[in-house]
């Protein structure tokens, strides 16, 4: 791939495929960015705005945006999937016929699939089968497109199983505001930018129940915990979880004003109705439906995840936030688990 001239395409115009689509375009390269619907397509092409998702980036005249998903793949090196987990694969099936086109396959939406319970790279090489594996992977870690369309400092990890072809999206995506790193580890990157949704919506009902620093502090760490724990029964490297796409995307995830899945859970924790949080959010909150496929993943891996049965818990309605903290808060006394070990942590 020449880095100078490799076209991207952006397949997703919300706050995070318009943020990468206008980074990549700021720097220089060729960018399509995909939006599903027409309108949308032809005003953010018009006013050089993305007014519903990412208002304050004003997109420079080379990024073309169309509704056609097969003009955007047209001539990409690079497909970048920016589109909510549970729609991927209904996005991605549309290109199947032309997946031996791209180097590289890379998605930044993080999630689980319901039911199949893939990660996203998993549901790319699904729905993408003429795809050869090696060139699939995701680009994870902590950054919000807000911050990332002022151009202030944002470090992230991209993950491909073939290694050039990584180092190839890494040189792609640096500028001088975006660091990118690699990291082999592919699994342990998605479960760790997947999970930490769950544990976002976490921390948000407690700065909605006002539980204060000690509250989160030991959310962060015993979510890290249950993270690693998932990781690790499913071949992750325990590496990862203190990198970028874990330890740093769970704190920015917990902590920031821009994070949707803790904005969402403070909305129930301070005492609004499931509906009424859904009602006031525009953009999408993946925990709300990875939530249920990480409770899942738990079983099936014998992994003792509390705070995610905790989450999963109020999300069905089946309890209200302050009993499970309460619950959490007085379950049996406990050794700080040696999860790192690989030992199942309780
Ligand atoms: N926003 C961020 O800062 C950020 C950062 C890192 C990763 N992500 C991840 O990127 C993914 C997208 O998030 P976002 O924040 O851009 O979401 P968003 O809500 O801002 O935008 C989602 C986009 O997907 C489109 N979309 C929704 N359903 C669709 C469907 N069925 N088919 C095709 N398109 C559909 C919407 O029209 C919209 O353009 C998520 O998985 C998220 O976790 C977001
Ligand atoms: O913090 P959220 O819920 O907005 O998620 C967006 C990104 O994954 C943060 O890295």
């Amino acid at each position: 791939m020449d880095i100078e001239t490799a076209h991207t395409a952006v397949f997703g115009a919300g706050s995070w495929g318009t943020a990468l689509a206008y980074s990549l375009a700021k720097a220089g390269h060729p960018v399509t960015l995909w939006a599903r619907r027409e309108d949308a397509a032809r005003e953010i092409a018009a006013t050089r705005r993305n007014a519903a998702y990412l208002p304050n980036a004003e997109l420079p005249a080379s990024l073309r945006v169309t509704s056609d998903l097969h003009e955007a793949a047209s001539g990409a090196s690079v497909w970048l999937f920016a589109v909510p987990s549970q729609s991927l694969r209904s996005v991605a099936t549309q290109l199947a016929d032309r997946a031996t086109e791209p180097e590289a396959i890379v998605s930044v939406a993080k999630g689980i699939e319901n039911g199949t319970l893939l990660t996203t790279s998993g549901v790319l090489r699904e729905a993408l089968p003429l795809a050869p594996e090696a060139r699939v992977g995701v680009l994870y870690g902590p950054s919000h497109a807000e911050e990332v369309a002022l151009g202030q400092p944002t470090s992230v990890v991209v993950s491909i199983p073939d290694l050039a072809i990584a180092e190839q999206v890494q040189a792609l995506f640096m500028t001088p505001s975006l660091r990118v790193y690699t990291n082999t580890d592919l699994v342990g990157v998605e479960i760790a930018g997947s999970v930490k949704n769950v544990m976002a919506l976490a921390a948000g009902m407690g700065d909605g129940m006002g539980l204060g620093d000690n509250a989160k502090a030991a959310l962060v760490t015993r979510g890290l915990a249950e993270i690693t724990s998932l990781g690790l029964a499913m071949g992750a490297a325990a590496h990862t979880f203190a990198g970028l796409a874990g330890l740093g995307d769970l704190v920015v995830t917990c902590f920031s004003k821009h994070s949707r899945n803790r904005g969402f859970g403070e909305m129930i924790g301070g005492g609004k109705s499931l509906e009424e949080a859904a009602d006031a959010m525009t953009m999408v909150v993946e925990g709300m439906k990875t939530t249920a496929s990480v409770r899942e993943l738990a079983s099936r891996y014998g992994i003792e995840m509390p705070i995610t049965e905790a989450v999963a818990r109020v999300i069905d309605g089946e309890s209200a936030p302050y009993d499970e903290v309460c619950s959490l808060m007085t379950r049996d006394p406990k050794h700080e688990a040696a999860h790192l070990d690989g030992s199942a942590f309780a």
